[in-house]
């Protein structure tokens, strides 16, 4: 997978909903305004691997199930979804190195057209008394970088991190890791139960490779006008 070039290229929408039909629409109108689609738990639990192969039509599929299983399991995870062919797929980074190294050896199963492999660091929703009261008495940025750092050593292409920690992720970490970032929020617009946030150019800005953006776009009057208008503010 190929880092974008810039603007739009660097968007991901999230087609979340449970109305494959509505996803396709969607898929369909945002396509022009997009680098891929991304198909998460709500889409992938309604309609399952033909909506990943509908959205493939439009765009490549960031395939966004954070996995999150004994080594074992994950592992025949990512064998059963290689034939629906994802660009990228996440795995939670808590699952620990060896669920990461199991997930890396069958992925490469795929040889060279194997999806590119997201450790989720923690979760945009997550601020620093969520994360206390899951036992981690580190602030999220400390959590997140021992969490990159262990998931790029086991084998990680990549990184999801919110906004926040993407510049210390890329001064910790350097180029290699792609970063793949949500939690983004256009200026103005309601966070809902995102608690990390930044707007698409700050969150480029700051090193992602490509931004996730869910319901300020499907929410919008407009979706593919709200697609369009947030490739537009990001940078080269
Ligand atoms: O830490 C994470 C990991 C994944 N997500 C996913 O991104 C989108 C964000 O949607 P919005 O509507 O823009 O909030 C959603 O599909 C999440 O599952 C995340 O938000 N945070």
């Amino acid at each position: 997978m190929r880092r974008p070039a810039g603007g739009a290229a660097r968007l991901i929408p999230a087609l979340d909903t449970g109305d494959a039909a509505r996803a396709e629409a969607l898929a369909a109108a945002l396509a022009p305004h997009c680098g891929l689609l991304k198909v998460g738990l709500e889409l992938f639990c309604a309609a399952g691997g033909a909506a990943v192969a509908a959205t493939a039509r439009h765009r490549p599929v960031f395939l966004d199930l954070k996995l999150h299983d004994i080594p074992n399991t994950v592992a025949g995870a990512l064998r059963s979804l290689l034939p629906l062919k994802p660009a990228m797929v996440t795995l939670h980074a808590g699952g620990g190195p060896a669920m990461i190294a199991a997930a890396r050896a069958a992925a490469e199963k795929a040889g060279a057209d194997r999806p590119v492999l997201l450790a989720v660091t923690v979760l945009t929703s997550m601020d620093a008394a969520a994360l206390a009261a899951t036992g981690v008495a580190d602030n999220p940025a400390d959590q997140v970088r021992r969490l990159a750092r262990m998931a790029v050593a086991a084998g990680a292409d990549g990184l999801v991190c919110s906004p926040q920690e993407a510049a210390m992720l890329r001064a910790d970490l350097g180029a290699a890791p792609m970063l793949v970032v949500p939690g983004v929020r256009p200026a103005g617009s309601d966070a809902g139960d995102q608690a990390r946030t930044a707007t698409p150019a700050e969150t480029v800005a700051a090193g992602a490779d490509w931004i996730v953006v869910g319901r300020p776009i499907t929410a919008a009057p407009d979706p593919a006008a709200a697609a369009a208008a947030i490739a537009a503010s990001l940078p080269g």
